[in-house]
């Protein structure tokens, strides 16, 4: 469930008057999504996303995140855009909340991506890198290898609750990783977070991508990396089918230079840790009330031992 904040209509009408927009004609809560509240909107004729950042969300970020979505969106990709007010603002607040008007996209995610579909994830990432290699936008990447390390003290023994020797695995993976992640690849303004639930597809056709907000600046091919790993079936026998298809789609679109392919095996496990790390902390840490169920951490594991193993095998 993704609606952590209440808002009433009469909330929601006075907020839309500062956009210039009549109260709304109807409001529901998006189930997606497991960081932000969001609501679907419509009032005066269109369609809008009303996202209220809720806690995990800094801040101070909302800025960056909001300004990558315009430019991606200005240079003619279908991201959604942040609706300004009379006064040309984009960032309210409303029940006690940051909160933002977003352009509503067409197209639904689709869960279950075929190659093709995958494939078309790459090819879309490439043009995204493309046009965000001339951003001059930047924010570090709070979900890089410091904050592995923060996250597997911060678990600590419970991590054990996922397998035997877990957490001294993880240390290990961390001493690896440390040891060959790549320096000097080409980097810029990354999604970081583009699972096939954040592509919209209208007709097999992107028609959106949404949810910018673990965008930072990072490897390209750390963003590849993450993308192959996310459009890799979670459940049955380890598939790396659609690995493979969004790799073909992206390299088709934007050629990896030699530095960028060899250092895939290293990217592809350290995204694969970073997933579990996150997907593990929220298990171990999610307060018992939580109307929010955790994602399933395992299938994270099993990337990284996979591709843990490969990495191993070239050295
Ligand atoms: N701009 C948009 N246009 C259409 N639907 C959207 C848009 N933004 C979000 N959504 C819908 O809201 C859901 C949750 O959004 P998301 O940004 O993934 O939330 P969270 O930040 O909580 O993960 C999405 O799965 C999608 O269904
Ligand atoms: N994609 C991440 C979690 C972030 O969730 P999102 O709903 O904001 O995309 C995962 O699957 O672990």
């Amino acid at each position: 469930m993704a609606v952590f904040t209440d808002v009433s209509e009469a909330e929601i009408a006075s907020f839309l008057a500062g956009y210039g927009l009549p109260a709304p004609d109807a409001v529901t809560g998006i189930a997606e999504g497991t960081e932000n509240t969001n609501y679907k909107v419509m009032a005066g004729g269109r369609r809008f996303i009303l996202t209220l950042y809720e806690a995990r969300v800094n801040v101070a970020d909302l800025p960056y995140f909001l300004s990558l979505m315009d430019e991606v969106a200005g240079a003619g990709l279908p991201a959604a855009r942040p609706i300004r007010t009379l006064k040309g603002e984009r960032l309210q607040a409303i029940a006690g909340r940051p909160a933002a008007l977003i352009e509503f996209l067409p197209g639904r995610p689709n869960m279950d991506p075929s190659p093709r579909d995958a494939e078309t994830a790459g090819s879309f990432l490439a043009r995204f890198h493309r046009t965000t290699a001339h951003s001059s936008l930047h924010r570090p990447n709070t979900m890089g290898m410091t904050s592995w390390r923060e996250m597997t003290a911060r678990a600590g023994d419970a991590l054990d609750r996922f397998g035997e020797g877990v957490r001294t695995e993880l240390a290990e993976t961390l001493k690896l990783l440390a040891r060959f992640w790549p320096v000097g690849l080409p980097k810029g303004p990354i999604h970081a977070d583009l699972f096939p639930d954040n592509l919209l597809l209208d007709h097999g056709e992107v028609s959106g991508i949404i949810d910018f907000y673990f965008a930072c600046t990072d490897f390209f091919a750390y963003d590849l990396a993450i993308t192959m790993n996310a459009y890799t079936p979670e459940t049955g026998a380890l598939d790396l089918t659609n690995a493979e298809a969004v790799l073909s789609g992206y390299d088709e679109t934007y050629k990896l230079t030699d530095a960028e392919r060899s250092a895939l095996p290293v990217l592809l496990c350290g995204s694969a840790l970073r997933f579990f790390l996150t997907r593990a902390t929220d298990n171990i840490f999610a307060p018992e009330s939580t109307l929010y169920t955790p994602k399933d951490p395992l299938p994270w594991l099993r990337l990284m031992r996979h591709h843990r193993a490969r990495l191993e095998d070239e050295l």
